[in-house]
């Protein structure tokens, strides 16, 4: 019987790994989230759940843990999450009237063995006021997500277009991780 543990804190990522139907455990890890600038955004998604995965891989070892990372890149510029309403600011100011990248990576390891992967989904935001950015980020909303904005609630109202996967902007590209956990011999409903 092969254990899955999604190494995650976000209530998101579980509902969406949900999808699957699959029993899995939960268990949060704690990593320093900086990382190299020299670095793609492919590939600091790539290590950050990779780097996630394997704190919890320590405590489990015979498990396959699965950690996901999410940035948004606008122009040449990576944006992680707002740690006040002025960032929250800057960041929607920048994404409105374009369109950005939303980079998901993914990595499933076990004992020294790890696969890695990752999505990217452009997103087009409308031109917002001033009034709509202070309205949203009144919501509460933008202050635990990549970029600032959150596509499954208010966020929603912010988004012209998006190509690729809504999942993965949510945080997991669900169809992926089902192909990569199929290949891995977990037992998908099909
Ligand atoms: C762009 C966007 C991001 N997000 C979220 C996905 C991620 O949870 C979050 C980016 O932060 P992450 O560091 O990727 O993840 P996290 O801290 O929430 O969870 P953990 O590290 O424990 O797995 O932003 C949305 O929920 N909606 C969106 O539209």
């Amino acid at each position: 019987m092969k254990t899955l543990i999604l190494a995650s804190s976000s209530p998101r990522r579980k509902e969406l790994l949900e999808n699957l139907q699959l029993t899995f455990e939960v268990s949060s890890s704690d990593v320093d989230e900086s990382y190299d600038p020299k670095l793609t955004p492919e590939e600091i998604v790539m290590e950050l759940a990779f780097r996630k995965a394997s704190f919890v891989s320590q405590k489990h070892p015979s498990a396959y843990v699965l950690g996901s990372d999410t940035v948004v890149v606008a122009g040449n510029e990576v944006l992680g999450k707002p740690q006040e309403k002025s960032d929250a600011f800057q960041m929607l100011k920048k994404l409105s009237g374009s369109t950005h990248s939303v980079y998901t990576g993914v990595a499933i390891t076990r004992e020294n063995e790890s696969i890695k992967f990752f999505e990217k989904t452009d997103v087009t935001f409308w031109e917002l006021t001033e009034d709509e950015i202070h309205g949203y980020i009144q919501t509460g909303e933008p202050f635990d997500k990549a970029g600032g904005y959150g596509i499954q609630g208010f966020g929603s109202m912010l988004v012209k277009e998006i190509k690729g996967d809504y999942f993965s902007v949510v945080g997991l590209p669900v169809s992926k991780t089902a192909r990569e956990l199929k290949k891995l011999g977990f037992d998908l409903p099909f």
